[in-house]
């Protein structure tokens, strides 16, 4: 509730102006505004965003393999899309439903509960991909 929608109001001109190769390229540029907006205002968002950057550098350090770093990238990015998702159904909940509603309720609850539920398999991609690195790293200095 009481979201920030303070995303720069696109202009007519920009819009309706411009041939396709200025459209495309503007077309990424509200993309990555929409992106940002999701860092920006949403908590859990900057918690995925630290925990990916701690995989990452775990990753290095433990030298697990391309294919390793490829699984632990879709994790990373599965839950950026389902955080993103989650997004778009509460500001679409709270356009359509400002008051409760126990459908609204419904739509949010379930869509959080995407996102719990790829946070969940991602601590479980997480532990299959880095546990036997780090059992072998904690084996070798016993
Ligand atoms: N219009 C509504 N009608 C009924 N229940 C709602 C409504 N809005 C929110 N809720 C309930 O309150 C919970 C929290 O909603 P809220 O909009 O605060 O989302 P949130 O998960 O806290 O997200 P954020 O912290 O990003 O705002 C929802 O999961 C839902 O159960």
């Amino acid at each position: 509730m009481n979201r920030r929608t303070d995303l720069p109001e696109p202009s007519l001109d920009e819009k309706t102006s411009g041939n396709e190769l200025t459209k495309f390229i503007a077309g990424f540029g509200y993309a990555f505004r929409g992106l940002w907006y999701a860092i920006r205002t949403q908590r859990n968002a900057r918690v995925h965003t630290t925990l990916a950057i701690l995989a990452i550098l775990l990753g290095i350090y433990l030298r697990i393999s391309a294919l390793e770093f490829a699984i632990i990238f879709i994790a990373i990015s599965s839950v950026f899309i389902a955080e993103m998702f989650n997004t778009v159904a509460e500001l679409c909940v709270d356009l359509a439903s400002p008051t409760y509603h126990p459908l609204a309720k419904i739509a949010k609850d379930v869509a959080a509960g995407a996102v719990l539920a790829n946070a969940i398999l991602s601590i479980i991609i997480a532990l299959c991909v880095f546990g036997p690195h780090l059992w072998d790293l904690f084996s070798h200095l016993h």
